[in-house]
């Protein structure tokens, strides 16, 4: 059943594509998310962050679908997310998961290939539907924006961590989701990669795309139009960087005493432990 459209009367930010309410995950015995209420849209990037066992990681696979619920809901497009088939859901999220794995023998034009139609492939490249001009044109562009198709022709055992997560990147864009969630994209990344990163993630989000991130870096989460600070599986602020990032929330989350400066239009978090 659909839910009941909330936004009416002038709200200016479009409906949640993706909704927590009261959400509950266990992971274990741990009960890992206690009572989120969340809202992610179309053409934003959400940054969820908080320290380490936080439940970050946990709530991200809850919204999409990959763990059981202990309690709350998760709506997208207003509909519970249970309810939604696996195909169906698979053709709206898109998921980059942390350390992602990709075939290593594999060219990187197939790797991305892979991207159309995710659990719709039968024995490796075939896919279970007719493969049309549209699933060709999403691939070149999912290689294009990424800046990947330089090496298409390459196996992915020949590219540096860096690339890998840019064909990744490729691989979840070739779906061509209305929202991505992606846990700790720039681990592992130099400080270069992990720009060019969120600039190409940026560059998704002002076209329309949704997206959500788990960051540890919290001078890269800055960048993101919303912020979500998660503390002992609970939401201890939500908002803007400036409404999120304040050396009091940091204190309570963190244990750190910090500043947060104005630098070039953005905030820059500067521990003065
Ligand atoms: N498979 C598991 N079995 C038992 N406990 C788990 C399991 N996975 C996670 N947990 C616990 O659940 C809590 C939340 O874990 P989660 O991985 O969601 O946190 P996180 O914020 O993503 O952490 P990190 O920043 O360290 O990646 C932690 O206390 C963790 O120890």
């Amino acid at each position: 059943m659909a839910r009941t459209q909330r936004a009416e009367g002038g709200g200016q930010r479009a409906e949640a594509l993706l909704e927590a309410t009261g959400l509950q995950v266990r992971a274990g015995p741990t009960l890992a998310v206690r009572g989120v209420d969340a809202e992610f849209r179309a053409g934003e990037l959400t940054a969820i962050i908080g320290p380490n066992g936080a439940g970050k990681s946990t709530l991200l696979r809850a919204l999409l679908g990959l763990s059981p619920l202990d309690g709350g809901e998760v709506y997208l497009e207003g509909r519970p997310l249970r309810e939604w088939s696996r195909a169906e859901r698979s053709r709206r999220l898109a998921y980059l998961a942390q350390s992602e794995g990709l075939p290593n023998e594999t060219r990187v034009r197939d790797v991305v290939t892979l991207g159309r139609g995710a659990g719709e492939w039968r024995w490796g490249l075939i896919p279970a539907r007719p493969w049309s001009h549209a699933d060709e044109d999403a691939v070149d562009a999912a290689l294009d924006r990424t800046d990947t198709r330089q090496f298409e022709e390459r196996r992915v055992t020949e590219l540096s961590g860096g690339e890998r997560q840019r064909v990744a990147l490729a691989r979840a864009l070739a779906a061509e989701p209305q929202m991505l969630l992606l846990d700790e994209p720039t681990n592992h990344l130099d400080l270069a990669y992990a720009l060019e990163l969120l600039r190409s993630l940026r560059r998704e989000v002002d076209a329309g795309l949704g997206a959500v991130a788990v960051l540890h870096d919290l001078n890269l989460a800055a960048r993101a139009d919303r912020l979500l600070l998660l503390h002992h599986g609970q939401v201890m602020a939500a908002g803007t960087a400036g409404e999120v990032l304040t050396p009091e929330h940091l204190y309570l989350a963190y244990g750190v005493k910090a500043e947060v400066i104005e630098r070039g239009g953005r905030l820059v978090v500067v521990p003065v432990d």
